[in-house]
């Protein structure tokens, strides 16, 4: 569904992604991990059109991206980024319905239907009851479970997550990770997530891409790629894996 091939970027002279070469399936929950620095948000911001001026190939459904329209994209992609915050005084419901923008013709208003599929977002999120906060006056976590009920209103065919679930508490995460991995399964959406938490990547992940330095040095199923001494290796740490459940690391 998604195909990388050979694709290097610099930012001005600094080479931050070497000949990194992809197939990303549809329909599968995709998790890219590795040390600070080593390019993941880059890669994701290739992927998705963002950032452009790179060399090789990125196409989506195979047609290369950077000949997509926005509005195209828009119907396609969901996107929860790193820094997502959001400076204006909406309330959380605005921000939202934002999210049915790219299927509204010209300035039209959302119709009923659109007006169900927000209710339905922000109730399957727990976000209904800050539908009339401001969004400037809400916790970070808070915040974080808006912008998923907002890309959960696009019913995108490929969602990207930059660390979208950092700032929530641990019983949030896990319950926004569920039901993602439901619309996975359930809807054949394709998930590509940033993430941290290795342990978190290890339970929810169908496949996993690891990078170091600019490099792909792993890409395969998870249990595959995340072995306890690959894992050691990659974030130079001491970890014990706990067996199928994920890993305790030895500070
Ligand atoms: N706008 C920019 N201009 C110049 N260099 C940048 C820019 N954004 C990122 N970089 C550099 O590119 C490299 C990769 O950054 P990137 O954000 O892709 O890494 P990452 O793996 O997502 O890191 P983290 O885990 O810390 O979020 C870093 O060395 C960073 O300093």
């Amino acid at each position: 569904m998604i195909k990388v091939e050979g694709v290097s970027f610099k930012y001005n002279e600094k080479s931050i992604l070497n000949n990194i070469s992809l197939d990303i399936d549809k329909g599968k929950f995709l998790s890219i991990i590795g040390p600070n620095g080593s390019g993941k948000t880059t890669l994701l911001n290739l992927l998705t059109g963002y950032l452009s001026n790179h060399k090789g190939i990125i196409q989506y459904k195979g047609k290369n991206i950077s000949d997509y329209r926005v509005e195209e994209l828009s119907q396609n992609f969901a996107i929860i980024n790193q820094k997502g915050d959001i400076k204006f005084p909406f309330t959380c419901l605005e921000i939202v319905m934002m999210g049915r923008k790219p299927f509204l013709k010209r300035i039209n208003k959302l119709s009923q239907i659109d007006k169900k599929i927000v209710y339905k977002a922000m109730e399957t999120t727990d976000t209904l009851k800050f539908a009339n906060s401001l969004v400037t006056k809400i916790s970070g976590g808070e915040f974080q479970r808006v912008m998923i009920a907002k890309a959960l209103t696009q019913d995108p065919k490929v969602l990207f997550l930059d660390e979208a679930f950092s700032a929530m508490d641990i019983s949030q995460k896990i319950k926004c990770l569920k039901l993602i991995k439901r619309l996975v399964e359930t809807k054949n959406l394709t998930v590509i997530s940033v993430i941290h938490d290795l342990n978190l990547a290890y339970m929810f992940s169908d496949e996993v891409c690891v990078l170091k330095e600019g490099k792909v040095v792993a890409k395969g199923q998870t249990k595959d790629v995340m072995t306890t001494d690959f894992i050691a290796h990659v974030f130079d740490i001491e970890v014990d894996q706990i067996e199928d459940k994920g890993f305790l690391i030895r500070a």
